[in-house]
């Protein structure tokens, strides 16, 4: 009897077990009523628990955060890849979604084949139609050079992109969680930054096409809440760093990393005075899953709070690396935030979160990474030979 109990259990997929729970847990509210009020009043119950596909999903999220089928964009890209692992070792179905502008299929190709896992390759800016419990919004360049270089494509992005996305929550009764940026508090007038200050951007620099495209983003996210119900999350993602970033980056930890492994003049804009603080990315990617199983619709920083002046950051770089490279002095960039600081109290408070990795230990890790980087570039250095045009009746053929 339990031999074909067990077999029948297991023959059951994952989702006609939730199913299942989520009918025992409405059966035993309409019970309790019963028992309670001595009348039969099922149907009521049934209407006050609403038994919507949405209320359905809410209630299986409330009761299990096994097992739910989770959406990533920009999945491949650094911060998404380890988001993606993470997902992947809790138990989740995981599709990433990505373009591959700045993400890379390598960044997850060790999922590739996992039963689990689905990787897309897929523009945010077109719609999507899957189903999914969750969606970690993260599709967009991340740092200023990449999102320069095409501030249209930034733009659409961050407004037709984010919006896609909830279009696609509301359509599904999926909760979104959009990877915001400490980039909407602009050059900041107010020091450490806390989520109740509103910003200082300049509308038409050089890093609007960023700063203002996660400010709409946000704006819509709050718009489909309060119209649609959409449930949103909203992290204020501050510097982050870690293994996977891209080498061409451009950003500051991986600029300075490499070229202190290769001997090369570390580069830094305006005096190095201007202070950035920097958290590694498997603090961020706890937060990150903390604040979309929490109940915080309201926008959380997540950074860790201490701070350095980049000048300062370029010698400890240096001095971790070992390295004998200059310091060389280059113009600063226009509209670079002077000073930035997360005030994390409120995720401390709200989702009992704060980064555990010391500067050190992550920038150690991160050195290692791009050393490995380096060696696999110089190992694998394909350079294709140029084909020799193919010959018809003794001529060229150009096609
Ligand atoms: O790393 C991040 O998470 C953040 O990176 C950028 O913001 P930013 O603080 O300007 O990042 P970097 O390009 O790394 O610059 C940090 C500071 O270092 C300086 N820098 C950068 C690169 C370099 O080679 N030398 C150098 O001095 C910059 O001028 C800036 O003052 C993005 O705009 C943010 O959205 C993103 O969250």
């Amino acid at each position: 009897m339990m031999k074909r109990v067990t077999w029948l259990i297991s023959g059951l997929n994952r989702r006609m077990m939730k199913l299942l729970i989520a009918f025992a847990l409405i059966a035993y509210i309409a019970c309790k009523s019963i028992q309670e009020n001595g009348e039969i009043k099922i149907e009521e119950k049934i209407d006050e628990v609403s038994l919507t596909r949405k209320s359905l999903s809410t209630l299986l999220k409330q009761f299990s955060l096994k097992g739910l089928r989770i959406s990533i964009t920009g999945g491949a890209g650094f911060v998404g890849s380890h988001l993606t692992d993470k997902l992947m070792m809790d138990g989740h179905e995981v599709t990433v979604v990505d373009n591959f502008f700045t993400g890379r299929k390598r960044n997850v190709e060790h999922w590739i084949g996992h039963e689990n896992f689905e990787l897309i390759n897929h523009d945010v800016v077109e719609p999507l139609y899957i189903e999914v419990d969750q969606i970690y919004h993260l599709a967009s360049p991340a740092s200023p050079p990449n999102y320069m270089y095409n501030p249209i494509k930034t733009l659409k992005t961050n407004t037709i992109g984010t919006l896609n996305m909830l279009g696609l929550a509301k359509r599904v009764g999926a909760r979104l969680l959009l990877a915001s940026t400490s980039e909407v508090y602009g050059d900041p007038e107010v020091h450490p930054q806390n989520e109740e200050y509103w910003g200082h951007v300049n509308p038409i620099g050089p890093r609007a096409c960023y700063d203002e495209g996660k400010r709409v983003a946000e704006t819509m996210c709050y718009a489909y809440m309060k119209q649609e119900g959409v449930e949103v999350r909203v992290a204020r993602i501050f510097n982050t760093f870690g293994s996977r970033m891209h080498m061409n980056d451009g950003r500051v930890v991986s600029n300075f990393i490499l070229q202190a492994l290769q001997g090369e003049p570390l580069t830094v804009y305006g005096t190095g005075s201007q202070t950035r603080a920097f958290q590694y990315v498997s603090d961020l990617v706890n937060g990150l899953v903390l604040l979309m199983n929490s109940n915080i619709s309201s926008p959380v920083n997540l950074g860790n709070p201490e701070e350095h002046t980049i000048l300062e950051f370029a010698r400890l770089i240096k001095s971790l690396v070992v390295s004998q490279s200059q310091i060389q002095f280059l113009p600063e960039a226009q509209d670079d935030p002077q000073r930035r600081r997360p005030d994390i109290r409120k995720a401390k408070m709200m989702l009992g979160w704060e980064p555990v990795v010391p500067l050190e230990e992550g920038l150690n890790k991160t050195i290692q990474y791009f050393s490995r980087e380096l060696e696999h570039q110089a190992n694998n250095q394909y350079i294709p030979k140029p084909k020799a045009a193919r010959m018809k009746k003794g001529r060229p053929r150009h096609n």
